[in-house]
């Protein structure tokens, strides 16, 4: 088990900065005016209740959608302009997997589909770390809801860079192990200086992972 994760200076250059930010769904303004950074070394926990905008934030962070007003940047450059780039990870709630294929082949057409080949051996690798070498020839239809889950995550156990993980409700499904090996891969990427802005509606782990809270529900 890792040692409680440490938070980074506050001179690191943030992963992620929004000012004057806006969304609106449909109709709706879900949120305006709001500014937040994610720094290198951070896990930040995304809260507020249903149907709040926290799974639109993470689309705006990830460059699949635009904001109302305002602006989000990856690394300075705005997230709507660089919606493919190594530099950050993004999984939805949507495991994306296929249901023909067994794991190992499923989690490899992932990498390859982000542009991250992975060697089978790391493949393996990962899925192990995930808890997963008894499965790793089963087809996906097979798996139970937190075994895809895991097979999902796992695309996080090949990654080395300190990059930026937005992660929309990662615990779905997982049980107290896939939970421990969750965090523990996010612990590590903290210690390498990369940055999680994740969503959960289970509590997290806030003695291990000491994340940094932003509330929808506080802001405007
Ligand atoms: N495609 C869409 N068109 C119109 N409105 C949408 C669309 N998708 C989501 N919404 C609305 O946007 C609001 C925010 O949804 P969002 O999924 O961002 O909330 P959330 O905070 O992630 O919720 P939850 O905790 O339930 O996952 C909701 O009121 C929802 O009904």
């Amino acid at each position: 088990m890792l040692s409680p994760h440490v938070p980074p200076s506050p001179a690191a250059a943030p992963h992620l900065s929004a000012t004057g930010l806006a969304c609106r769904r449909g109709n709706r303004l879900l949120f305006k005016g709001l500014a937040f950074e994610v720094a290198g070394g951070e896990i930040v926990w995304l809260r507020g209740r249903n149907g709040r905008g926290k799974t639109s934030l993470l689309r705006l962070a990830a460059g699949l959608a635009r904001p109302e007003d305002g602006e989000i940047l990856r690394d300075g450059v705005a997230a709507s302009t660089s919606a493919v780039d190594r530099r950050f990870v993004f999984i939805g709630h949507a495991n994306a997997l296929k249901d023909d294929l067994s794991a190992t082949e499923s989690l490899q057409f992932l990498l390859r589909l982000h542009g991250r080949p992975c060697s089978a051996a790391a493949v393996q690798s990962a899925l192990d770390r995930m808890g997963l070498q008894g499965r790793r020839t089963a087809a996906v239809r097979t798996l139970s809801q937190g075994q895809r889950r895991r097979v999902a995550l796992a695309r996080l156990a090949v990654e080395d860079e300190p990059s930026l993980w937005i992660l929309d409700e990662p615990y779905d499904a997982l049980d107290a192990d896939g939970i421990e090996r969750l965090n523990d891969l996010l612990l590590a990427h903290a210690a390498r200086g990369g940055s999680v802005l994740l969503t959960s509606h289970l509590e997290l782990d806030t003695v291990r992972l000491r994340p940094r809270e932003i509330d929808l529900d506080r802001c405007a």
